[in-house]
């Protein structure tokens, strides 16, 4: 199989918002950045080398965006699409940089190992770090858990914003156990797996994508997890029972169809965990939380990202 390339040269502004709206509306099968700011990093970052700029080949001036799709995808029309994108972008005063736009075609297996390159561990807190399924890594802690991770062609990688407000919910939310959490949207799985490994004893991952699935399963077994079940469907409608946590890390337009399915499977005191949604799309959440009866006990931001720690209002 083929995939099809799109590399935008833009600015590392846009690059999250790129990335969801490739994933999501569009269908990608995955995404990556190149950034000029990683290389110039490199240097200190690891052993106070200096990093001769000059010699690294197609250095971005700011970032590189990559988006993959099938090959049988309609080229022009997702070119066009991605234009309109980065000009709403640049509407919200975001820099877009050059804004090209190129495509070109390359086979799945090539694609699958030249992104690892870019994908190195994650020290991410004192309870977990991430950790690609190819490399070594000592934890910082003696308890601290590693979540192994390949994410094949899910989203999930740990790097996003997104997933690490999603993780930090989690860490504040595992008290007690046992716990039950449903992952809504689990991509490569990574969110039911660092519950997991935070101490939750039973574990619903969902999504609608076929590749989430093969790889929340494959993750799972990397981590010797037995007890994360996977489920394809769209949302909690047809899921059954409720949980202690629901945790959905989904842009804000997919969040307002699940809040009035949450209560249905929240178990008594039970906590929800939201990330994914973009800073101007909060109050539109807030108003749709509390006409369900639900109220915001944190908000959490990266960047433009927004994350939510959620109770039920008190009777
Ligand atoms: C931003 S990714 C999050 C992946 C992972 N949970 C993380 O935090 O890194 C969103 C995921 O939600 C899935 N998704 C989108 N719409 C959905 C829906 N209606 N029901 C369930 N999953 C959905 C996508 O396929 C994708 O895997």
């Amino acid at each position: 199989m083929k995939l099809l390339i799109i590399k935008i040269d833009t600015s590392h502004e846009v690059e999250d918002a790129l990335g969801i709206y490739a994933m999501d509306n569009l269908n990608a099968l995955g995404i990556e950045s190149r950034q000029r700011n990683d290389f110039e990093q490199a240097g200190w970052l690891h052993d106070s080398t200096v990093v001769e700029m000059d010699d690294i080949k197609d250095l971005p001036k700011d970032t590189y965006f990559y988006a993959y799709f099938d090959e049988e995808a309609d080229k022009d029309d997702l070119v066009k699409k991605f234009a309109e994108k980065l000009q709403e972008l640049q509407g919200y005063g975001l820099k877009i940089g050059d804004a090209k736009i190129t495509t070109s075609y390359i086979k799945d297996q090539d694609w699958n190992t030249a992104w690892q390159k870019y994908y190195h561990v994650i020290d991410f807190s004192r309870h977990l770090a991430i950790v690609p399924e190819w490399e070594d890594y000592q934890p910082a802690f003696k308890d601290q858990k590693l979540i192994k991770l390949d994410p094949g062609l899910a989203f999930g990688t740990g790097n996003h914003k997104t997933t690490q407000l999603a993780m930090m919910g989690l860490e504040r939310d595992i008290t007690k156990k046992p716990i039950s959490v449903v992952d809504v949207g689990t991509g490569s799985g990574i969110l039911a797996i660092a519950a997991a490994k935070l101490g939750a004893t039973d574990i619903l991952a969902t999504d609608i994508s076929d590749e989430s699935m093969t790889a929340t399963k494959q993750n799972a077994a990397l981590n010797q997890i037995k007890n994360i079940r996977v489920q394809k469907t769209s949302l909690l409608a047809d899921v059954k029972g409720k949980f202690d946590i629901i945790v959905a890390n989904i842009l804000a337009e997919i969040l307002l169809d699940l809040i009035p399915q949450m209560d249905a499977h929240l178990n008594e005191g039970g906590k929800v965990i939201f990330s994914g949604i973009d800073y101007k799309q909060l109050p539109k959440i807030q108003k749709s939380l509390a006409e369900n009866g639900f109220k915001i006990d944190l908000t959490m931001r990266q960047g433009r990202w927004i994350g939510l720690a959620i109770t039920r209002k008190d009777k």
